[in-house]
């Protein structure tokens, strides 16, 4: 199941009673004492040891750096050589002195280069949760020269100490420069600014290390996912169901210009495993339908979700199915004409030049490239200002809840970059959505957006066998019927 994910202040606020009760010292130990078992484990990969291994320890002057120098100081004890590299300020004092006491050599810090440049591991130890956005310009020309050095030993493995320096431990963003890691040991909860932005792309595999902190008392800011969350996303059929418990979705989608969009939706929403696709649209667009999707029905009748939009400008339709008081997933030409007020369990799906529009409109000033780089932000602010949830779609696809929580699949195929692939998606979407609506009999903003995470996901691993949309729909039914078997 998804994993809960917290802002760098919510992960201070869980360990504030720690340390006021005298813990810190001891959070520190367990905290070294995992990162030093990951590295360990990192230096056998491929029958390697841990002895006789050069190891490079970059360190800023907070807590961050203790968690590397204690590790440091284990990695030398196993026969490591170990280099101490200190980058600002005064490093942690007990965490040095158990570093030099196990035998690991201090060199200035003009001499970074070089020993980046050799170690076969480095460990990324400069600011954790408790960085400041601006980094010293030092600091940034070293990490830029170092991980851009063809001199870098072969093979050479980075691992981050709780959050990669330079990326923001809440939001993913990154200022100037951030370290790119193998693996990130993060300490006590997930952090959300791991799995999004230019902190998915820096942090590489994530590895939790609990150290005892309580969030019981914690909503999570994210959700985080997993491919093999689909096992459990992923409903099979019953002998008690039949079509109409299964899910009618109703699509409304296509025009002159994109009658092929129409097809893509429909097909993905059989696909996906609707109980049945009603279509929408004039004779010559429904019988285009038809033609290539026989089992989706013409006529009218009774709908749980509509999907609205895909290659349509807007019509009457469109606002009949706003006006229907059904769920809508709301997608390309239909976030033109959003409502004042959406049904409720209701969705949009722009894409990053989509959603400037749609802000645009609504008063805010923000270019498309902003909200590229700041998903987070305008995926929330606009699931707050529609009251719906918004599922922003990119490499990384991000979707929000009007609450402010996040839902963050991992990035699916880059096959799905591709005209029509979105039109898919917001057929497997409608049909997930039709399922839940289905069993509940209404939807909440929490079941909308996990069933969107769920279908990003079928979406995502979907890409990786078909290199066009309308390969898509098969794939997705081969990841719809793998899931249900497990
Ligand atoms: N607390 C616990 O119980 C546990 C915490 N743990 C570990 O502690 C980490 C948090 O430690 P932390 O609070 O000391 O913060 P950390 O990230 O090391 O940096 C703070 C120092 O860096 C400085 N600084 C920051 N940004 C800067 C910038 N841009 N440019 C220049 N300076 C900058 C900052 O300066 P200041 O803000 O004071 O001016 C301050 O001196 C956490 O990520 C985890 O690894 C674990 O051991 C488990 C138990
Ligand atoms: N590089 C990429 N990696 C992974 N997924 C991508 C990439 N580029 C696009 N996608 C996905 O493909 C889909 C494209 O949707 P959209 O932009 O609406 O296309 P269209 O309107 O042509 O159907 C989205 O689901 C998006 O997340
Ligand atoms: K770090």
């Amino acid at each position: 199941m998804p994993r809960p994910a917290y802002t760098g202040e919510q992960i201070r606020q869980a360990e504030a009673p720690l340390l006021e009760a005298g813990e810190g010292d001891r959070l520190m130990r367990r905290a070294a004492g995992q990162l030093a078992a990951v590295c360990r484990r990192v230096l056998r990969l491929g029958g390697g040891t841990v002895y006789g291994r050069r190891v490079a320890v970059l360190t800023g002057p907070g807590n961050n750096g203790g968690d590397a120098l204690f590790a440091a100081a284990d990695l030398a004890r196993r026969g490591a050589a170990v280099t101490l590299l200190h980058t600002l300020g005064t490093p942690h004092a007990a965490g040095l002195a158990a570093a030099l006491s196990a035998g690991c050599r201090r060199v200035d810090i003009a001499q970074a280069p070089s020993h980046l440049g050799a170690a076969d591991l480095v460990i990324d130890g400069v600011f954790g949760t408790g960085a400041k956005p601006q980094l010293p310009e030092d600091l940034v020309r070293l990490i830029r020269v170092w991980q851009a050095s063809s001199a870098r030993s072969e093979g050479q493995i980075t691992v981050a100490v709780d959050v990669p320096t330079g990326i923001d431990a809440s939001t993913g963003r990154s200022a100037q420069a951030a370290v790119q890691a193998d693996w990130t040991v993060t300490f006590g909860g997930l952090k959300t600014g791991l799995f999004t932005g230019a902190g998915a792309r820096a942090s590489g595999r994530v590895v939790l290390a609990p150290i005892g902190l309580d969030f019981s008392d914690t909503v999570p800011d994210a959700w985080v996912y997993k491919r093999s969350d689909l096992r459990e996303l992923v409903k099979a059929p019953t002998g008690e169901d039949h079509k109409y418990t299964r899910g009618v979705v109703g699509i409304c989608a296509g025009s002159a210009d994109y009658p092929g969009a129409a097809v893509l939706c429909t097909n993905a929403a059989v696909a996906a495993g609707a109980g049945m696709v009603r279509i929408t649209g004039d004779e010559r667009l429904r019988s285009a339908v038809t033609s290539h999707v026989p089992e989706a029905v013409a006529a009218d009748g009774r709908v749980q979700v509509w999907a609205v939009g895909p290659g349509s400008p807007g019509s009457d339709r469109t606002e009949a199915a706003f006006s229907s008081g059904e769920p809508v997933i709301a997608d390309a030409g239909a976030l033109d004409h959003l409502p004042e007020r959406l049904p409720a369990g209701s969705i949009i799906t722009p894409h990053a030049g989509e959603l400037e529009r749609l802000l645009k409109a609504r008063g805010h000033s923000v270019q498309r490239s902003q909200i590229e780089q700041d998903q987070l932000r305008w995926a929330r602010t606009a699931a707050r200002e529609l009251d719906a949830v918004v599922l922003l779609k990119g490499h990384r696809t991000v979707i929000a809840e009007p609450d402010g929580t996040v839902h963050l699949p991992p990035a699916g195929s880059a096959n799905l970059a591709t005209a029509g692939s979105g039109d898919v998606l917001t057929g497997v979407l409608a049909a997930l959505l039709a399922e839940r609506a289905a069993a509940k009999g209404h939807l909440e903003p929490g079941v909308t957006a996990v069933t969107a995470a769920a279908a990003v996901l079928l979406h995502g691993r979907a890409g990786k066998s078909a290199t066009h949309a309308s390969g898509l729909p098969r794939a997705v039914e081969q990841a719809v019927l793998k899931a249900r078997a497990r």
